[in-house]
């Protein structure tokens, strides 16, 4: 079954340490992944560039601890969320009402600055005879958080995946989350939220039910 898709359906790309993805070429011409080595040395130099001695005791095993925190932040590149989802349990008894899943933590990088993008994630998808471990629902989140990204694009693929591969009556997904990058830097406003939704199938469709997906996320006591 087809959902309503007035975006497009972008699917997911591979990136160039996917070992089926073609390497990826920048304008610089470099091609492939860099050597740890590399990753660590470009760190020297943004703690030169930052005005520090990269040699003082402090900082001297600092490129390696960034390189090893990069491998946390960005290990949604290694990541195939579409399998994630495929498997799916069918003895439910005929359950065909909304499942939700709220409040999942969110911790994601913003790609225009590089800083952390920090929130709260909502999903739900009406199942179409199936349903997921609910487990994989916020693991298909981080994989996608765990990338550099805008918003909106991840709030999209996450709810794309999901309507992919699982082929539900309809897919929800709502994020909330500050951007360091509008908090600590820029225009310096703490407090502020963005909020992004993609409502596919019967979340766009009918009125009703988003309004139930709406009060199940946000009309609690
Ligand atoms: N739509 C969208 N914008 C984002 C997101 N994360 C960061 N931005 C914005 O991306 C924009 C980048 O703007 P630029 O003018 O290229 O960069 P900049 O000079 O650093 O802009 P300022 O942040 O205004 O200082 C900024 O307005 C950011 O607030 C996001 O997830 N979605
Ligand atoms: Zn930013």
């Amino acid at each position: 079954m087809s959902l309503d898709r007035p975006m497009g359906a972008p699917r997911p790309t591979l990136d160039y340490r996917d070992p089926a993805g073609a390497p990826a070429t920048t304008d610089a011409g470099d091609v492939g992944p860099p050597s740890r080595d590399e990753a660590e040395r470009a760190v020297r130099t943004l703690l030169r560039w930052a005005g520090d001695d990269p040699d003082r005791e402090g900082l001297v095993d600092t490129p390696k601890r960034v390189a090893a925190a990069f491998e946390e932040f960005f290990a949604g590149y290694r990541e195939d969320p579409e399998d994630m989802l495929r498997r799916t349990f069918e003895e439910v008894e005929g359950y065909d009402e909304m499942v939700v899943l709220r409040d999942i933590r969110l911790e994601s990088h913003c790609e225009h600055h590089m800083v952390p993008i920090i929130g709260k994630a909502h999903v739900a998808y009406l199942p179409n005879t199936r349903v997921v471990g609910i487990s994989k629902l916020a693991r298909v989140v981080d994989a996608y958080a765990k990338r550099f990204q805008i918003q909106e694009k991840m709030t999209a693929q996450i709810a794309n995946t999901i309507a992919d591969v699982l082929q539900p009556k309809g897919v929800a997904v709502v994020i909330e989350a500050a951007h360091q990058c509008m908090t600590t830097r820029g225009v310096h406003k703490p407090g502020v939220t963005m909020v992004t939704s993609r409502m596919l199938g019967a979340f766009r469709t009918c009125s009703d039910t988003r309004r139930e997906f709406l009060s199940m996320i946000h009309g609690r006591d």
